[in-house]
């Protein structure tokens, strides 16, 4: 099976690019070579390429940014994953797609599934939702994985960032009043490998049967406070972390204060996943 892999500079992204291996032949691109604002290179990478399965977790993801930039926001997560689905169809080929928890607006407090309300408080989770339906759109065989709060050793994210800032200060001041579950990079690459090893054993009915939107994150929650003291006591690290209100930490977008999901509909399916603590203690080498 030749597999498209977008984003493979990515956090998830680069993960995939290990995990979908023993898939089949994994033709790995990036922005240089497709540029998901050019609409028209997308087209171009695809029809050249000819992929039996696009797998992409290319993104838009700087939520606060998006908010002054929603044009280039919604290209990149909306308009070309459209793009990607419609190629996929003229193909024959499936796709897999990752959204996020910012889909909801997080006012009560519940685990979300897959078929409840959405709402996004920001542009980023604006464009991720028109991401999702743009695909479900093209009636193409599809998977998109809504996960959250993904972090990992490389990249761009939150426990990189409080790792650095932990280090470089007595006292870190953090959220407490917003709710998710921090979601490693490798799992989310690992169970999309174990799905689609499934889907091969599956034979012809298996995309009818289950394709469709799933919640893919670690089990448990936490907050970002919580999240920050456990990275804070897993590195060793003696700085002080204190819970805030949101409103002492204003920034551009605004955040869902409980966007915890269920992944009951994956795990059922499908496989199971790990506690979110224990995945950070695996991910820090513990
Ligand atoms: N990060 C998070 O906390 C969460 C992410 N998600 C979703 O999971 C998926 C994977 O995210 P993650 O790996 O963490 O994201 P990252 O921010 O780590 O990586 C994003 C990737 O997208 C690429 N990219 C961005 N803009 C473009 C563009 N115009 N053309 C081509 N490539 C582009 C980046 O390339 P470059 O390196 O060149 O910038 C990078 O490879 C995304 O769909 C995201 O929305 C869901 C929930 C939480
Ligand atoms: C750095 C810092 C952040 N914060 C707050 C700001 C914010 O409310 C919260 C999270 O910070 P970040 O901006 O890093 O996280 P954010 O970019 O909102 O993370 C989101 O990214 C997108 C891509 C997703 O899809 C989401 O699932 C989620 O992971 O922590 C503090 O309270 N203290 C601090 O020192
Ligand atoms: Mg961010």
């Amino acid at each position: 099976m030749k597999i498209l892999l977008t984003g493979s500079t990515g956090q998830v992204g680069y993960e995939l690019a290990r995990s979908l291996q023993g898939l089949g032949d994994v033709v790995a691109v990036d922005r240089n070579v497709m540029d998901l604002s050019n609409l028209d290179q997308v087209r171009d990478v695809i029809r050249t390429v000819r992929p039996q399965l696009i797998v992409n977790p290319a993104a838009y993801t700087a939520v606060d940014k998006a908010e002054s930039e929603p044009e280039l926001a919604y290209r990149v997560n909306a308009e070309a994953p459209g793009l990607m689905a419609q190629e996929a169809k003229l193909l024959g080929a499936a796709m897999v797609h990752y959204s996020t928890d910012y889909v909801f607006d997080g006012s009560n407090p519940e685990p979300r599934g897959e078929d409840d309300v959405t709402g996004p408080l920001n542009v980023y989770g604006a464009s991720k939702l028109a991401g999702e339906q743009a695909i479900a759109a093209a009636g193409i065989d599809h998977l998109i994985f809504r996960t959250s709060w993904v972090y990992g050793m490389r990249g761009k994210n939150f426990l990189l960032t409080m790792m650095r800032l932990a280090s470089e200060r007595e006292e870190l001041k953090v959220v407490a009043d917003q709710h998710g579950a921090p979601t490693w990079s490798r799992t989310i690459a690992d169970t999309t490998a174990l799905v689609l090893a499934q889907a091969r054993q599956g034979g012809p009915e298996w995309w009818g049967q289950n394709s469709g939107v799933y919640h893919l994150s670690a089990q448990g929650q936490t907050t970002w406070f919580e999240f920050t003291q456990a990275i804070v006591e897993a590195a060793g690290l003696s700085c002080r972390v204190l819970p805030i209100g949101s409103a002492e930490y204003p920034t551009p977008a605004r955040r869902p204060q409980y966007s915890v999901m269920s992944s009951e509909r994956l795990v059922s399916r499908f496989c199971h996943l790990p506690d979110w603590k224990q995945a950070l203690h695996l991910c820090m080498g513990q």
